[in-house]
């Protein structure tokens, strides 16, 4: 049976480092994963305050202009010593230009600003959405310490100042399977599957 009409998947981001992880974390699975670049979707408003809104969102917008299963993605760093900020704003503080350098700066004002707590997490809730309305979500996270200044070129968006638990190199500076073994992706990802295939 297929899992996806077409056996096709949409991913329903924006942005390329979802789109490589995401590809990455579906591989061998038999499904063919196209993006919502490809294919030409609209833009989407993130007016949700929460992540789960804010997935739903991408996911249902997705969904109506493609005709095809989707895999919307909603995630984000939140700080200990910022009360979560800056969360489901994180791609915000990355300002038009999404320029994470600056928001890496900013975070890292505010955090001694605010007493230095270094503590965080980042967290990735996925939304699996089918055109018949059937829906599947997922929460994972990841916690860690925040370093200033930041460290490494791999990963994306806020990547080079999170260590997370247990390891003593920033997301940036790890290869992308490494990243793959701790990140609020795939553990999002994981529990998807789990619930999805039982
Ligand atoms: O260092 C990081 N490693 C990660 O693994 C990660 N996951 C999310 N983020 C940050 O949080 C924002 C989410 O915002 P977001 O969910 O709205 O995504 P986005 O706007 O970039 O793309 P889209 O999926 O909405 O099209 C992103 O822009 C990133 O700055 C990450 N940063
Ligand atoms: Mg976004």
């Amino acid at each position: 049976m297929e899992l996806f009409p077409g056996n096709r998947l949409v991913l329903a981001t924006r942005n390329e480092g979802k789109v490589r992880e995401m590809q990455r974390l579906l591989e061998g699975r038999g499904v063919e994963v196209t993006t919502a670049a490809a294919l030409g979707l609209p833009e989407v408003e993130e007016t949700g305050t929460s992540f789960e809104e804010n997935a739903t969102l991408k996911a249902e917008s997705a969904v109506k202009a493609s005709g095809f299963a989707v895999l919307a993605d909603d995630s984000g760093l939140s700080a200990d010593a910022l009360g979560g900020a800056p969360g489901v704003y994180s791609a915000d503080w990355g300002g038009p230009e999404r320029d994470f350098g600056k928001a890496m700066a900013r975070l890292g004002r505010e955090v001694k600003a605010a007493g230095d707590d270094r503590g965080a997490k980042f967290v990735s809730v996925l939304v699996l959405l089918w055109p018949d309305g059937r829906r599947v979500e997922a929460r994972g996270e990841v916690r860690g310490t925040l370093v200033f200044p930041p460290r490494g070129e791999g990963g994306f968006g806020y990547d080079p100042c999170f260590i997370p638990e247990g390891e003593d190199r920033t997301f940036g500076e790890m290869a992308a399977e490494e990243k793959a073994r701790f990140s609020h992706r795939s553990r999002a990802m994981e529990a998807l599957m789990r619930e999805l295939l039982g």
